[in-house]
C-alpha cells in the first residue's frame, strides 16, 4: 500500500488562513517524505453558513466534516485544521495525529481608531461572534455593545473598514500567519481574556487506521509534533470536553508552561444572559509529563469551574 501511494493528499478548507496553514504542513512534510505532498481544497458547511453565529448551526464540526468525508473516502490522507475548530472528541474512525509548535495563542484588539479595550468609549460596538470573547469582554465593559462578526479573517476586517464596528477582536496566530501583523493595535495578555481552547495550534488528523496503513506518513507526523505544544492543548481540551464540549459554551482555557517546567492551566466559564453577566474562573497547575497527566489537570479545571458556580451557568445554557 504504502510503495504505491503517489502522492500524500492534505485536505483543507479554502479559506486563506486554512490555505496557508495546510501549505506550512504540505512544506514540512515534504522534507520528511519521499513522495510529493500535495493540497485538496474544500468547501465545508462552515465556510457556507455566514448569516447565522455557529454556535447555533451545529458548532466546531462544521468545518471538519467534509474533510473527514474525504479521508474516509481515500480523497485525502490527513487533514490539516485550526485546532480551536476541532471537536473535542472525533467521530469513531479518526485521530489526531500531530499538534505543531503553537504560534501566539492571544487575541488580538484591531481598531482603527482605539488602542486598546480600556480606551473604547461607553456604548462603542465591538465586533465578534465568539461566546468565550463576548463574556469576557461583558464582564469588564457591560458598557459596550457587542454585534456578531462572522467571515473569515478577510472578510471581518472588511467589515471593520467599513465601519460597521468601532473594534473587533481575531486571535492574533491568523492575522500574523496571513502577514497582517499590522492590523493588531493591541494583544490580550493570556489573563485578561482567555483563549480559547487549542487556539493558535495546528493540528493534524488522521484516519484511525493510519499507523497500519501508512506508516511512513504517521512517523513523519509523529516527529512534526511539539511536546510541549501537545501536552499544552489536550490540557485545555480536557476542560472543554469535561464541560460538555460544544462551542456553545462561553469557555475559555488556556496553559502556559512556568520557568520551573509545570504546566500552569487556566479557564473561564461565562453566561451569555445579558440580564444576568457571569464569569466564574479556576485555575490548577501541575508537572505534566504526558498526556494523561494533562487531561489530568483539565478534569481538576473543569471540576473547580464547577464548583464556583459554573454548574449553574451549565445549566442555564
Ligand atoms: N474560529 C475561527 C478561527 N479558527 C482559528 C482561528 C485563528 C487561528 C488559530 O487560532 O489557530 C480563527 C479566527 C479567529 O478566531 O480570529
Amino acid at each position: 500500500m504504502e510503495a504505491s501511494t503517489q502522492a500524500w493528499v492534505i485536505a483543507t478548507r479554502e479559506s486563506r488562513l486554512a490555505l496557508w496553514q495546510a501549505e506550512h504542513v504540505r512544506a514540512l512534510l515534504g522534507s520528511r517524505l519521499v513522495e510529493p505532498v500535495e493540497l485538496l481544497g474544500m468547501t465545508t458547511r462552515g465556510d457556507q453558513i455566514l448569516d447565522r453565529t455557529l454556535s447555533k448551526v451545529g458548532g466546531k464540526g462544521l468545518f471538519v466534516k467534509e474533510l473527514e468525508t474525504a479521508l474516509e473516502a481515500g480523497d485525502a490522507h490527513l487533514a490539516v485544521h485550526s485546532l480551536k475548530d476541532v471537536p473535542m472528541d472525533l467521530p469513531a474512525g479518526f485521530v489526531l495525529a500531530a499538534v505543531l509548535e503553537r504560534e501566539d495563542p492571544r487575541d488580538a484588539w484591531v481598531s482603527p481608531r482605539y488602542a486598546d479595550l480600556a480606551a473604547l468609549p461607553a456604548g462603542a460596538v465591538v465586533g465578534t461572534s465568539s461566546l468565550r470573547r463576548l463574556s469576557q469582554l461583558r464582564a469588564r465593559r457591560p458598557d459596550l455593545r457587542i454585534e456578531p462578526l462572522r467571515g473569515n479573517l478577510d472578510t471581518r476586517l472588511r467589515k471593520l473598514d467599513e465601519g460597521q464596528y468601532d473594534a473587533i477582536v481575531l486571535a492574533a496566530a491568523g492575522l500574523k500567519r496571513l502577514g497582517l501583523a499590522e492590523r493588531i493595535r493591541s494583544v490580550f495578555e493570556a489573563d485578561a481574556m482567555i483563549p480559547a481552547a487549542g487556539q493558535g495550534a495546528l493540528g493534524i488528523e488522521l484516519r484511525a487506521d493510519a499507523p497500519e496503513r501508512h506508516p511512513a506518513l504517521w512517523a513523519a507526523l509523529r516527529a512534526l509534533t511539539h511536546e510541549p505544544s501537545w501536552l499544552a492543548v489536550h490540557a485545555e481540551r480536557a476542560v472543554s470536553r469535561a464541560l460538555g464540549g460544544s462551542c456553545s459554551m462561553p469557555l475559555a482555557a488556556h496553559a502556559q508552561w512556568q520557568a520551573d517546567g509545570r504546566l500552569v492551566l487556566r479557564a473561564a466559564l461565562g453566561s451569555v444572559a445579558e440580564a444576568a453577566p457571569a464569569l466564574v474562573h479556576a485555575e490548577a497547575g501541575a508537572a505534566v509529563a504526558d498526556t494523561a497527566a494533562a487531561e489530568a489537570l483539565g478534569l481538576a479545571v473543569a471540576q473547580q469551574l464547577r464548583q464556583r458556580g459554573g454548574d449553574a451557568l451549565l445549566a442555564a445554557l
